[in-house]
C-alpha cells in the first residue's frame, strides 16, 4: 500500500480560494468542540498552545478531530522554540504559527528549526504521526516543502522590520497580533484603537506590495468585517470560547430575568 504525503491544506486553501480565508481561534482545548467546529465551514482553525491550557498531547487529539474536514488546521506554539517546533511537526502539525518574532534573526532561527538539513536542523525521526508512522517513504524528502510557517508580528519593534521578517526565505506568512501590539503601542486593552488598526493596515499594504501573505486576528465582529473588506489574506473572526460564553451569558440573563419577573408577579 502506498502512503502519500498530504499536501499542506492551508497553502492549498490560500491558492484555491482567491479571497480572504476566514478562520476560528480555538482556546477551549476540547476535541469535541474542534471536531464540531471543523464542520461549520471555516476555512481554517487555529489550535492555540500559547494562551490556552492546550499542550502537545491535546493538540494531537485536536488534529485527529479536525482531520478529514475541509478546515485547515494551524497550530500556534507557546514560543519560537526549536525543541517545541520539532515535536509539533512530528505529531503532524504542518502549519505552525510562532508568537512574538521580532527580528530577522529570530525568523531565520524559526525557519531553520522547521526544516531538515541541509536547509535547517530539524532532528530526524521516522516513527511519528507526521510520516504515518514511517509509511510515507518520501516524508523526509518532502517535509521541508509541505510545512507552512507563520510568524507573528505583535510588537512595534517587529512592525518596524515586518518587511525584512516577511522576506526571510521560508517564512510563508506574517500574522498581526492586535492584543500585544496595541498594548505595546500604549493602548492596553484597546486592540481596535484607530492608531493600531491604521498601523497594521499600512504595513499590510507594504507587505502586499512585496507579494507577502498577511493574516490578522479580529478582536470583534466589526474588526473582522473591516479586515476582510480591507483584504487581509486570512482573518480570525471569532474564538470558540467567545461564541459559547457570549451565547451562554445571553441565555442565562434572559431566563433568569424571566424567572425573577415571574416570581415577583406571583408574590
Ligand atoms: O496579540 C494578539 O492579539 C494575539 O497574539 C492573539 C491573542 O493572543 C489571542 O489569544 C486572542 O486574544
Amino acid at each position: 500500500m502506498t502512503h502519500v504525503f498530504p499536501t499542506n491544506p492551508f497553502r492549498t486553501a490560500l491558492a484555491k480560494q482567491g479571497r480572504p480565508l476566514v478562520g476560528i481561534w480555538s482556546v477551549l482545548n476540547s476535541s469535541n468542540v474542534v471536531e464540531g467546529l471543523a464542520h461549520s465551514g471555516f476555512d481554517w482553525m487555529l489550535i492555540d498552545n500559547e494562551h490556552a491550557p492546550t499542550d502537545l498531547g491535546d493538540t494531537l487529539s485536536h488534529l485527529r478531530a479536525i482531520a478529514g474536514s475541509d478546515t485547515a488546521p494551524i497550530v500556534r506554539l507557546p514560543w519560537n522554540d526549536p525543541v517545541m517546533i520539532k515535536k509539533y511537526l512530528d505529531i503532524g502539525a504542518q502549519t505552525l504559527m510562532l508568537p512574538f518574532v521580532q527580528s530577522v534573526e529570530e525568523a531565520k532561527a524559526a525557519v531553520a528549526a522547521t526544516r531538515y538539513a541541509p536547509q535547517g536542523h530539524r532532528g530526524i525521526a521516522m516513527m511519528h504521526r507526521a510520516s504515518r508512522y514511517g509509511r510515507i517513504r518520501d516524508y523526509i524528502d518532502r517535509a521541508n516543502d509541505e510545512r507552512f510557517l507563520i510568524v507573528q508580528i505583535e510588537t512595534p519593534t517587529a512592525l518596524d522590520v515586518a518587511e525584512d521578517i516577511a522576506a526571510v526565505e521560508g517564512v510563508d506568512a506574517v500574522f498581526f497580533g492586535p492584543g500585544d501590539l496595541s498594548t505595546l503601542m500604549g493602548h492596553r486593552g484597546n486592540p481596535t484603537h484607530q492608531d493600531v488598526l491604521e498601523a497594521m493596515e499600512a504595513k499590510c499594504r507594504l507587505l502586499h506590495k512585496a507579494g507577502k501573505t498577511v493574516g490578522i486576528l479580529a478582536p470583534n465582529a466589526e474588526a473582522a468585517e473591516r479586515f476582510i473588506q480591507f483584504g487581509f489574506d486570512f482573518v480570525s473572526v471569532a474564538t470558540d470560547g467567545a461564541i459559547i460564553f457570549n451565547a451562554a451569558d445571553g441565555i442565562a440573563a434572559r431566563f433568569v430575568s424571566l424567572s425573577e419577573a415571574n416570581t415577583a408577579k406571583e408574590a
